[in-house]
């Protein structure tokens, strides 16, 4: 049974799916903080949250069976994905489910900036009827500049051109035909500052977005510029849009989101010029469905080991790609495993080589997979998300390579691993009807099927070598399931693996290794 916890409200019908689940026990406690959410995430699987949780290191390390976190929304900026990362801790989010009514909220705050409907609204209810004080702006020929022109900013676009505004966007990703196709005219950062009536930011709040438009920025735009942010605080330095209100220079400022939040008794609310909403931008019914249910299905993909596709954490990989090389997964492991095995040093450089079908294409998620269960006999807790992490943070150079000889295969791999002493290789392949075949190990050709128990000899080539091993075994209720030799040449270094039907008890291995034509022996499990 998974434990799944979920701290911060959300829709009932969203979560459905996890609350009829049989094999999940769904804890809802809102509002979880402090040492309370610390001893609940210790047993949970799962944690859902929205924006008000914040899943520190502390929460993350503290949750020894967490294997997803799961935003319901866009914004994981609550959460430590570094921390998320180095756990092995998959960070999912619902990066579709409220861009509309995102866009739509951000629509409603531009037409209410525009013609002052908060302000106005409150002096009504109030008894005054004061329609000197509220004239507003028409937004048609008016020009709108969207700093960050993905999901949300693209939608706000499409409500804008309807209302003939002139849109302008920057954006460092937008390329000319995505901004042709909406209509609107792709500017330098300078450009859309200098010349927006409205400013809207929609980007993510990262390094390089923390502050972007500040004391400097306001100073480059026109006179009685309006000013939107209902993507993140902390986009636009609030000290620096009030500096910029007081001074007169931006005419009105609408915000969804404040550096913090909730932002109290802000300095901004003083001023009859700002308008706001409690970070409403996703708060209908159908984005927060919309968003719950994605997370839903997300997090019982992943617990129950089936595809899944939007992690933070991992580079997503299409449904397409994921079929294609779904076949290989198995190959793949076991070659992984089984070099993970053989080399009992400490692993400095692995390099994957793909042949055949296998090079055309992309094969990344096949490298993570294999670095996964090569460091799994090395390195404890790693799993496909922190693979290449831990691999890097212990100084392992990983190699991943193509090409154009398959040695008579339709597809073919290799996996290289190198030590300070030592170097092992295996190679694979996938044959018609039988799986998944060894057909390489450290330049011995062999055909072994990777499953089972296997007993890995390395010896010397000479007669009657073989049958002293079987009987040896034999003499000890070992029975020999399948064997097969591998040399380069007569009387030569050669190796056997014998697939056993169970176990090697401890003398019989030191046994095997006193032969005098046995260099060495070891169990490989598969
Ligand atoms: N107010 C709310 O309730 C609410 C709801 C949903 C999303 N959001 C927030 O809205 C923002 C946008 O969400 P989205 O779904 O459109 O995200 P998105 O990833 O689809 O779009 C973000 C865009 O910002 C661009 N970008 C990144 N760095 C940039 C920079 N330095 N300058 C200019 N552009 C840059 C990216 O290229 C991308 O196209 C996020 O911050 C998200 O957290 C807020
Ligand atoms: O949970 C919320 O309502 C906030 C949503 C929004 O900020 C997001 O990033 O998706």
């Amino acid at each position: 049974m998974y434990k799944v916890l979920i701290t911060d409200p959300l829709s009932d019908q969203g979560i459905d799916k996890l609350l009829r689940a049989e094999d999940v026990e769904v804890v809802r406690k809102i509002g979880l903080t402090g040492e309370a959410l610390l001893s609940e995430i210790a047993t949970a699987d799962a944690l859902l949250v929205r924006s008000q949780t914040k899943v520190t290191e502390e929460v993350i390390n503290q949750g020894s069976r967490l294997k997803v976190i799961a935003r319901a929304g866009v914004g994981v900026d609550n959460i430590d994905i570094p921390a998320a990362t180095r756990k092995g801790v998959i960070v999912v989010n619902a990066p579709d489910g409220n861009t509309i009514s995102t866009a739509e909220h951000t629509f409603a705050m531009l037409i209410s900036l525009a013609r002052n409907i908060p302000q106005a609204h409150r002096t009504v209810i109030n008894g005054e009827w004061n329609r000197k004080a509220f004239v507003g702006v028409e937004l048609n020929q008016k020009t709108l500049s969207i700093i960050g022109f993905g999901r949300i900013g693209s939608e706000l676009a499409k409500r804008a051109k309807a209302f003939r505004m002139n849109v302008i966007a920057f954006d460092p990703y937008l390329t000319e035909e995505r901004a042709q196709k909406f209509g609107v005219q792709k500017a330098s950062f300078n450009e859309a500052i200098a010349a927006g009536d409205f400013i809207t930011v929609h980007t993510p709040l990262t390094k390089e977005t923390r502050h972007m438009i500040n004391h400097e920025v306001f100073d480059k735009m026109k006179d009685g510029v309006r000013i939107l942010n209902c993507a993140r605080g902390g986009i636009i330095d609030e000290t620096a849009l009030y500096d910029a209100i007081v001074s007169g220079k931006v005419a009105g400022a609408a915000l969804d989101v404040f550096e913090v939040e909730p932002p109290g008794n802000h300095p901004l609310f003083t001023l009859p010029q700002v308008i706001c909403t409690p970070h409403l931008g996703a708060s209908t019914i159908e984005a927060q469905e919309n968003v719950a249910v994605d997370v839903s299905e997300e997090v019982l993909h992943i617990l129950r080991g089936e595809p899944f596709k939007n992690a933070v954490n991992l580079p997503s990989i299409p449904a397409e790609l994921q079929q294609k090389l779904a076949p290989y997964h198995e190959l793949v492991e076991k070659l992984g495993h089984f070099v993970g095995q053989m080399t009992t040093e400490a692993i400095k450089e692995i390099t994957i080589t793909y042949a055949g079908e296998l090079a055309e294409g992309d094969v990344a998620p096949l490298t993570r997979m294999m670095l996964k269960a090569v460091l799994s006999h090395h390195l404890a807790d790693i799993n496909f998300v922190n693979a290449p992490h831990l691999a890097k943070q212990r100084g392992i150079h990983v190699l991943e390579q193509k090409s154009g000889h398959s040695h008579g295969f339709t597809q073919w791999l290799n996996i290289e691993v190198k030590t300070d002493k030592n170097q092992h290789q295996v190679s694979g392949t996938l044959l018609n009807g039988f799986g998944p075949r060894i057909i390489k190990i450290d330049q011995f050709p062999v055909d072994v099927s990777p499953k089972g128990h296997l007993l890995f000899i390395q010896h010397r080539d000479q007669p009657g070598a073989i049958g002293r091993v079987g009987t040896l075994l034999g003499s000890r209720d070992i029975n020999i399931a399948t064997m097969q030799v591998g040399r380069k040449q007569a009387g030569g270094q050669a190796i056997m693996i014998l697939r056993i039907d169970k176990a090697i008890p401890y003398d019989l291995m030191n046994a095997l290794k006193q032969m005098d034509e046995i260099q060495s022996v070891m169990e490989i499990d598969l």
